[in-house]
């Protein structure tokens, strides 16, 4: 007899992994155009000023290396760089695993990743602070991606890092679904605002 199909245990429920795809395919279907130029560097020059208020110059910051679609951070990127921290990109691994940090220098060669994803060919760190990519944000500090559960995964085996959300201000909603793993973000930055959540 064939098994039943069941999630596995450490999964979230159908019914909000369904809330989730939802909103997931809503968002994904709303950021159709790239964000102007000027909206990315309020949200970098943001993004940039949250990071003098959190670590000293030499700390290590994770970004990421975008995603079709998503905000580019590659000039954030050469920013911190410049301002002297140590900048480190996600290598993505299989389902289930939390993510690897690799040390970026510009220029350097990117390695593909699973999933379309890039990342660099340094040696492995760990952030002193997290940028934490997102499709969907509330003012509680929750967020959804693309649904891989890394970021919760990672930030839940990394202890207490400031972990920073990043995103358009279109990408607010009332309410993001949440299951047990979801751990909501103490700020979030967009081009308009800096939000400390739950405050
Ligand atoms: N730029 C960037 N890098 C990142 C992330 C991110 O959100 N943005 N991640 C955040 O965790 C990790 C990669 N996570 C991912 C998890 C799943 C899929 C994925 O399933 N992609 C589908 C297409 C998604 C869709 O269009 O519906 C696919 O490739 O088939 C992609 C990335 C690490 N690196
Ligand atoms: N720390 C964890 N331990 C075990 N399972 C987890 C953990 N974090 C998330 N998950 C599970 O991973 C699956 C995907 O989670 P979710 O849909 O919240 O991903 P996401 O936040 O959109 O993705 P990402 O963080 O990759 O951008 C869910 O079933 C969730 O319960």
């Amino acid at each position: 007899m064939a098994a039943p199909h069941t999630s596995p245990p450490d999964s979230d429920s159908p019914l909000l992994a369904a809330a989730k795809a939802d909103l997931r395919r809503r968002l994904m279907a709303a950021r159709a155009r790239p964000a102007a130029d000027h909206v990315t560097e309020a949200l970098c020059r943001r993004m940039l000023a949250s990071v003098h208020d959190a670590v000293p110059a030499g700390a290590a910051v994770a970004a990421v290396w975008p995603l079709p679609g998503e905000i580019d951070l590659r000039a954030l990127c050469a920013r911190l760089h410049g301002h002297g921290y140590r900048v480190l990109l996600p290598e993505t691994p299989p389902r289930g695993h939390p993510l690897r940090f690799r040390l970026w220098q510009p220029g350097g060669r990117m390695v593909p990743g699973r999933f379309g994803t890039a990342h660099p060919d340094g040696p492995a760190g760990r952030p002193d602070f997290v940028f934490v990519p997102l499709l969907a944000f509330d003012r509680r500090g929750f967020r959804l991606g693309y649904g891989g559960g890394y970021y919760d995964r990672t930030l839940a085996g990394l202890g207490p890092v400031p972990a920073t959300g990043y995103g358009l201000a279109a990408q607010e909603v009332p309410e993001v679904p949440t299951g047990r793993h979801d751990i909501p973000l103490p700020v979030v930055v967009t081009e308009r605002e800096t939000i400390r959540c739950g405050t």
